[in-house]
């Protein structure tokens, strides 16, 4: 695996690695690997010949007071975690390089980024779609891959490479979880003991809510009983939980069309997002 720390040294590197037009996969990342990251390398190598990834943690997509300086940041057991899944090149930007003095861009996707994270997190979607934009434009991928755990992100992603008609395939993988249902995350790293068995009401609450909804119960009375679960579990304060359509992320009084369950809370200093896909066992009336 071709470690790049200078941006002069990236396009070389993709020079030898596409060889005779080889597919190029990337993964974009901030660091500190887990399964999760490296089942996108994986997935990356199925859909294409050579794999890429970046490891950048974003100053654009933190909030003041936000979690930028404690930012887990494990650089050589991640380059040896990418290098055993079969990852062909790490480039290491750094913020000097991709925002020079002068930097005044950002790349805003209105709608899909507004409400839940881009709500709690103000700015941070610009960020986020600021740093991807960068990303996708320099390595010039086939396809890019992103988890499904940051569902509100992915849509944003499928959204500006749309709009901006990047020849980019956009894919999604499922969320990978520990053995007892949480969903892997690097800020996990963050919760204590006591924190992590608390934890898993996320998931737990989302299952019963999904289920729920999934047999026919009212959607309203449904997020309550989750959010009363997050409560009661020592999460606070709750973000939202909300039911949403799965492409607009617009929020869904009813169940109807493809959904997905999302939530966020925070559990001592540690922000946990999940969501779940809805599926209705009847279907959609007309
Ligand atoms: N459990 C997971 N399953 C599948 N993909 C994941 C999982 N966790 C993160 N990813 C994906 O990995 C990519 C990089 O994410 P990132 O480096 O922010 O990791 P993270 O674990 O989500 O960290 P954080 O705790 O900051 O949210 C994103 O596309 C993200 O959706
Ligand atoms: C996509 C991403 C690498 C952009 O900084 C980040 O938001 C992440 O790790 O999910
Ligand atoms: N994992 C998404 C990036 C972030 O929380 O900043």
């Amino acid at each position: 695996m071709q470690i790049i720390r200078e941006i002069s040294a990236l396009e070389p590197a993709l020079w030898s690695l596409r060889g005779k037009g080889e597919r190029i996969a990337l993964v974009p990342t901030m660091g500190a690997l887990h399964e999760g990251h490296l089942t996108l390398v994986r997935e990356g190598r199925r859909r294409a010949d050579k794999v890429a990834a970046t490891i950048f943690v974003n100053p654009l997509q933190f909030g003041a007071g936000e979690d930028l300086d404690r930012y887990p940041r494990q650089e050589e057991a991640d380059a040896a975690l990418l290098r055993a899944a079969g990852c062909d090149l790490l480039w290491l930007p750094t913020a000097a390089q991709l925002y020079p003095p002068g930097f005044a861009t950002t790349i805003r996707v209105a709608g899909v980024s507004e409400r839940w994270d881009g709500a709690a997190r103000p700015g941070h979607f610009d960020g986020v779609a600021t740093v991807v934009a960068k990303l996708l434009l320099a390595v010039r991928p086939d396809v890019a891959l992103f988890g499904e755990k940051d569902f509100q992100q992915l849509a944003v992603i499928r959204r500006l490479v749309a709009d901006l008609a990047l020849p980019i395939e956009v894919a999604g993988v499922a969320t990978v979880r520990d053995s007892d249902g949480l969903a892997l995350s690097s800020r996990n790293a963050y919760l204590s003991a006591e924190e992590r068995r608390r934890a898993l009401a996320l998931p737990e609450a989302l299952r019963e809510a999904a289920a729920a909804i999934a047999g026919g119960a009212p959607v309203a009375a449904s997020l309550e009983t989750a959010a009363a679960r997050l409560w009661a579990a020592g999460f606070d304060p709750i973000d939202y939980v909300a039911l949403v359509d799965a492409e607009s992320l617009e929020p869904l009084a009813e169940a109807r069309g493809r959904m997905r369950l999302i939530a966020a809370a925070r559990l001592g200093t540690t922000r946990l997002i999940d969501n779940l896909p809805v599926e209705r066992s009847v279907p959609d009336q007309g």
